[in-house]
């Protein structure tokens, strides 16, 4: 999202202005062991003041002079120290801050975390003034207990809100720091009375130890027997024992042996609740803090309020549904056995599933004839049927029979309204669903584009590629939120894809310096496809650095909070890439663009990134081995030829296809015919418009900046052609005091050759030293204020 450039931006010129005080660390051992000193110091006055304050009165009440002697343990400064915290101040609440100072020195003398400095100096003045309140509120005004402050605070709260207001605001006040900082709830509260409650309940019945001697008097002898053989049961169940002291012989010890279970039960479920705790990592209770505070990190919150298309924006059609014509039913069939018999193949049975556009008939041929002589016998039958696009599927895969597919003289719309109504497209629980169609069975068709993960189609021209890719970007649109997937829509034509400009700032990503997220001109396809590569490096990095195996347990640890955003880590949304007319770029473009699609459809599955490139042209010299290898998923509309219908699916059949968005899918092994959906033209506008008009990101997602190789300049030394990051690069690498490029890469987002020069360009600024081979430049600037000098002082 737009959030990302943002990010890389504004933060580095924050931070320049804020000064730093950093303590050389000589500095830090003088200041840090004065502080303790002060701290010891304080203590002590503090501490004498109780035992000599009051003899010290009238001196400290006068100017003090060398002569005047003070009983005080350090004499007239701890007397005045003394008088001053405690009797003018918060009572016995004071040694709060000697210790804070003490703690103060401890912190700078092992250069420990200020943020918790802070923090123990918050909560410390805090209780101070909590607790002299307190002791203020059952002392009076000369009483050192509450110091004046406590005194004063309850006077005038007690005028206001009376003794029962201020004890009831004073316990509001506990209550509110037992919350925020030991994060108390109700629950754990109600948890710990619970185990109080246990432990009376195991006291109670340690006591009936002593019971048990009058009533041990009165049991029959089995009842002895079974109580020395049960001790333990028997001490610790009221119940049981009384049961013990019946003399029933046969019950008695039965019910001896299920009282030990049930207690045994109970103790073993909160043994098993202790370990979990126990278990848990410093991380990870953090993070279930913060879930249980806040809840799981949403993506979608900042277009909360979006709304997923309606279903009405799709047209309904009436040709939908299909309806059954006998006669045609009967007059194929008839047609199939007469052929079937002229050459002598005999069938046993035949039945017929109806589809939206092809009818199969599966016919279970007699023993002994041979499977390729119906193969072979494709062109007759489609001579007697005199239809186009017959197709003998010989054996159909898992079912024994032979399937012969005849397409219907009246075929049926299959609508996008249909499909995405579908419960199996509203049901699903896919990562990528996309409702393509249905198939031979009528079934709807929804496939997940993350399993497959890249897609190729291909067909010749009017057969309905474009319709195709429609319905594969609706489906995604009626099923993912903006925050969830990204489109990178590549189209040569300039008319295909135009209608998603309206989506841009919700669904688009885009390189950041392009005006237009469609990207038509094909040297900028290079670019973005470099830029996608880079962006899969850093995908890479965080999932490394997060230590997940794929985009989704990435986002599922993100949403749980247990990755930190300062770390540069986001929810990462599934970028779908999408080229039409992919023959044309390869043919102007060629190995600039094979090379980053072919390393993107190697490697990109895991972190989100999936391709599909249409293409009219299937031949060998656009689909080439390395993309056709990493490429499983194919859809084939209608093709011209046999030969173009091996290069797109590896065997025959997409040239039988009757168009109109018939078409074949394979995902590696068996081949679907499936009737693509249709979605015009019209239906893609409301449907974008409908979006459109809603709120929107600031801007379309932001892909990592990608310079051409070309662009780069050589004068690293002429301030004028430093590259346009270059000072954010310089408060990066000053603050980190690292000189790294791949840090440069990581924390601006660019390219490995473009973070290379900023470094060149930083070592010739004087901010980096020379290259040290394998270990990083040493940074020649100590902080962000000397870089600021620094840099003023070269213009
Ligand atoms: N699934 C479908 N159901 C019904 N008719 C369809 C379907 N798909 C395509 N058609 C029809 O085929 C026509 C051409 O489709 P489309 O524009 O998708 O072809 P194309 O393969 O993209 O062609 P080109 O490569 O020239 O752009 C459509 O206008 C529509 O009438």
């Amino acid at each position: 999202m737009a959030k990302r450039s943002t990010k890389t931006k504004k933060p580095p010129k924050q931070k320049i202005k804020k000064p730093s005080f950093k303590l050389s660390n000589q500095q830090k051992l003088v200041f840090g062991t004065l502080l303790v000193i002060c701290g010891v110091w304080l203590c002590i006055a503090l501490v004498s003041y109780f035992f000599t304050g009051e003899a010290d009165q009238s001196i400290i009440n006068t100017f003090p002079s060398r002569t005047s002697k003070t009983q005080n343990w350090v004499s007239q400064f701890g007397a005045w120290v003394g008088e001053f915290f405690i009797q003018r101040g918060f009572g016995v609440a004071s040694f709060i801050y000697s210790g804070l100072i003490f703690l103060s020195g401890i912190y700078v003398l092992m250069n420990l975390n200020k943020a918790k400095l802070r923090k123990h100096w918050f909560w410390g003045i805090l209780i101070s003034v909590w607790l002299s309140v307190l002791f203020g509120f059952f002392g009076n005004k000369t009483d050192i207990l509450g110091g004046t402050i406590g005194f004063e605070v309850n006077a005038f709260l007690q005028d206001y809100i009376g003794k029962i207001g201020t004890s009831l605001l004073l316990l509001l006040g506990l209550i509110t720091y037992l919350a925020i900082r030991f994060r108390v709830t109700f629950e754990s509260l109600a948890s710990i009375f619970k185990s109080a409650k246990k432990d009376i309940k195991n006291e109670i019945s340690d006591l009936k130890d002593d019971l048990i001697i009058p009533l041990d008097n009165n049991l029959s002898e089995e009842a002895e027997a079974i109580k020395s053989a049960y001790e333990i049961p028997l001490q610790n169940d009221e119940s049981t024992l009384k049961k013990e002291t019946n003399p029933v012989k046969e019950t008695a010890p039965l019910e001896v042996k299920v009282a030990p279970k049930e207690e045994e039960e109970e103790i073993d479920l909160e043994m098993k609740v202790e370990k979990v705790a126990e278990e848990l990592s410093e991380t990870n209770n953090l993070a279930n803090k913060l879930v249980e505070d806040f809840g799981q990190f949403d993506p979608t919150l900042e277009l909360a309020k979006y709304q997923f298309p309606p279903l009405d924006l799709l047209k309904k059609y009436d040709s939908e549904g299909i309806t059954i014509n006998q006669e045609e039913l009967e007059e194929n069939k008839n047609k199939i056995v007469e052929t079937l018999s002229n050459y002598k193949i005999g069938i046993a049975s035949i039945k017929a599933t109806i589809g939206p556009t092809v009818t199969l008939y599966e016919i279970v041929p007699e023993a002994g004839i041979r499977i390729s002589k119906i193969k072979n016998l494709e062109d007759d039958i489609a001579l007697s049927l005199s239809a186009l696009g017959i197709r003998i599927i010989a054996p159909i895969p898992g079912k024994g029979t032979i399937g012969i597919e005849v397409p219907n003289k009246n075929s049926t719309i299959v609508s996008m309204r249909s499909v995405i109504a579908s419960k199996k497209f509203q049901t699903s629980d896919m990562q990528l669903p996309i409702a393509l169609g249905k198939t031979i069975s009528n079934e709807t068709f929804v496939v997940d584009l993350a399993k497959m993960p890249h897609l190729l189609m291909a067909g010749a021209t009017g057969q309905g590629k474009s319709v195709g890719l429609n319905a594969v970007l609706t489906s995604l649109l009626y099923k993912k939120h903006p925050a969830e997937v990204k489109f990178i829509l590549v189209d040569p034509k300039k008319v295909e894809l135009t209608l998603f400009n309206k989506i841009e700032r919700h669904y688009l990503a885009k390189l950041p310096d392009s005006e237009d997220a469609i990207i038509t001109d094909n040297t900028k396809v290079i670019n973005t496809l470099n830029s996608l590569c880079i962006e899969m490096d850093n995908r890479y990095e965080l999932l490394k650095n997060a230590m997940c195996r794929n985009i989704a347990e990435y986002n599922v640890k993100f949403k749980n909070r247990k990755l930190n955003p300062n770390d540069g880590h986001q929810f990462l949304p599934y970028i779908v890439l999408v080229v039409d007319e992919f023959a044309d770029l390869i043919m102007t473009a060629g190995k600039e663009v094979e090379t980053p699609i072919a390393r993107l459809a190697q490697l990109a599955r895991a972190i989100g990134i999936h391709l599909i490139i249409a293409t009219q042209r299937p031949s060998v010299n656009v689909i080439t081995g390395i993309i056709k290898a990493n490429f499983p998923a194919r859809i084939a509309f209608r093709v011209t030829s046999k030969i173009d219908s091996r290069t797109i699916l590896d065997g025959s059949g997409a040239d039988q296809l009757i168009g109109r968005g018939d078409m074949l899918f394979t995902q590696g092994n068996d081949v679907i015919r499936v009737q693509c959906a249709f979605v015009d033209t019209p239906e893609v506008e409301k449907i974008t418009d409908y979006i459109g008009s809603q709120k929107a990101y600031p801007d379309a997602y932001l892909l990592p900046e990608y310079v051409g190789e070309e662009s780069g300049t050589g004068l690293d030394i002429d301030i004028s052609d430093r590259d346009k990051l270059f000072k954010d690069a310089a408060v990066v690498i000053v603050t980190a005091q690292q000189g790294s490029a791949s840090l440069l890469q990581r924390k601006l987002k660019l390219g490995y050759n473009r973070a290379g020069r900023l470094i060149d360009q930083l070592e010739a600024a004087g901010i980096v030293g020379p290259f040290e081979g394998s270990k990083a430049r040493q940074v020649l600037i100590t902080d962000l204020t000397a870089l600021d000098q620094h840099l003023e002082n070269e213009i």
